[in-house]
């Protein structure tokens, strides 16, 4: 018999067929995105589930008395109660490596736009407000030659670092909890310590996970370290940032702008002040949302799934469950 597995979200073709191969699947039929409480009602007799960003905590794994398995189609997993899995003895994967390349020209886009202003001249020029002699006011900043700090070299970090390093000669120093001495030499990479790369950076990059330590790592106090001239660039999670600090720091221009991709509240509403600032750029949490890389990323849940269900071991163990079930 074919094990039972819930799918939470809407799958490309080749993932889903795939699934159906190896599993019997019922799916979430909407309307909008499942929450934690509905996934409890749905869950039943599953054995896994695949999931994007639902919280999955006690309530829901009790819900599920058969669970084996949690498969989350993302590559961070903040989502995950991780204590709670462990005691269930549930393990839970995720999607690493897959998108590290989308979601690092993801972040140079970002970069680039916010420096160069291109979302804001865009608007100007489609509002036939181009005029002969404007030409100082449309400045924007230089990208090649600058320093680029990025807290949390991981393997999205260092695909960006090399872009960052190879393509725009970009002088990139890093902060982490460990040093990588190999990425170090290999990439060129200088290390320092968070309050050194804020305080010499001409853009920082934040591309942590969100953990207890990392929530609101960037406070008033990281804004007002920061370079006047500086842009800040969030590609990790909105609640890494303290976004009443990240407003004041725009409005009050302790730094140039910024560039996000993602918010504490998301979809970020429509009245937030983030979204009235010219020298900010906003986008809406596509960091890896390529027509490929979302393939490539529902297939790796997919079989991280079907491993699991099947006594092979998966892929994608998240880090902090591995030593317990590898
Ligand atoms: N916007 C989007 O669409 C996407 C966002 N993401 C986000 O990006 C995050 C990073 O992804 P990825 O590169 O694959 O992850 P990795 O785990 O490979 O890298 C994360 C890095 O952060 C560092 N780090 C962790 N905790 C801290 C801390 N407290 N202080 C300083 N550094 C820390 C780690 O080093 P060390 O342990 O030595 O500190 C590690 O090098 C994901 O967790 C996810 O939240 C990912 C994909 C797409
Ligand atoms: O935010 C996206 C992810 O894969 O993590």
């Amino acid at each position: 018999m074919k094990p039972l597995v819930y799918i939470a979200r809407e799958l490309p073709e080749e993932a889903a067929e795939f699934l159906e191969q190896h599993c019997e699947c019922r799916y979430w039929q909407g309307p909008g995105d499942i929450t934690d409480a509905k996934l409890a009602e749905e869950v039943g007799e599953a054995e896994g589930l695949l999931v994007t960003g639902t919280p999955i905590h006690e309530k829901v794994l009790a819900a599920g008395p058969n669970l084996r398995v949690v498969a989350n189609l993302s590559a961070g997993y903040n989502n995950l109660d991780l204590q709670a899995l462990k005691e269930r003895r549930i393990v839970a994967t995720h999607t690493p490596y897959v998108l590290d390349d989308t979601v690092a020209d993801l972040a140079m886009a970002l970069l680039l736009a916010s420096a160069r202003r291109v979302p804001e001249l865009d608007r100007l020029v489609k509002a036939g407000q181009w005029k002969k002699g404007m030409d100082a006011e449309l400045y924007g900043l230089d990208v090649h030659h600058k320093r680029l700090g990025i807290i949390g070299m991981g393997r999205i970090g260092e695909v960006v670092a090399r872009r960052a390093s190879l393509g725009f000669e970009m002088d990139v120093a890093y902060y982490n909890r460990r040093r990588k001495p190999e990425a170090e030499e290999r990439l060129g990479l200088t290390y320092c310590g968070l309050e050194e790369l804020l305080s010499t950076s001409d853009f920082v990059l934040l591309l942590t996970p969100l953990t207890p330590e990392t929530r609101h790592l960037m406070d008033e106090a990281q804004f007002k370290l920061m370079k006047q001239n500086a842009v800040f660039i969030n590609v990790s999670r909105g609640e890494t940032v303290r976004e009443e600090a990240l407003v004041k720091a725009l409005e009050e221009k302790w730094i140039a702008g910024a560039g996000l991709d993602v918010y504490e509240q998301e979809p970020v509403s429509p009245d937030h002040p983030l979204l009235r600032m010219d020298h900010v750029v906003t986008l809406p949490h596509i960091g890896s949302a390529t027509a490929e890389t979302r393939i490539n990323m529902a297939m790796s849940a997919a079989k991280n799934l079907v491993n699991a269900l099947t006594g092979q071991s998966p892929l994608d163990i998240v880090p902090e469950l591995r030593p317990y079930f590898l």
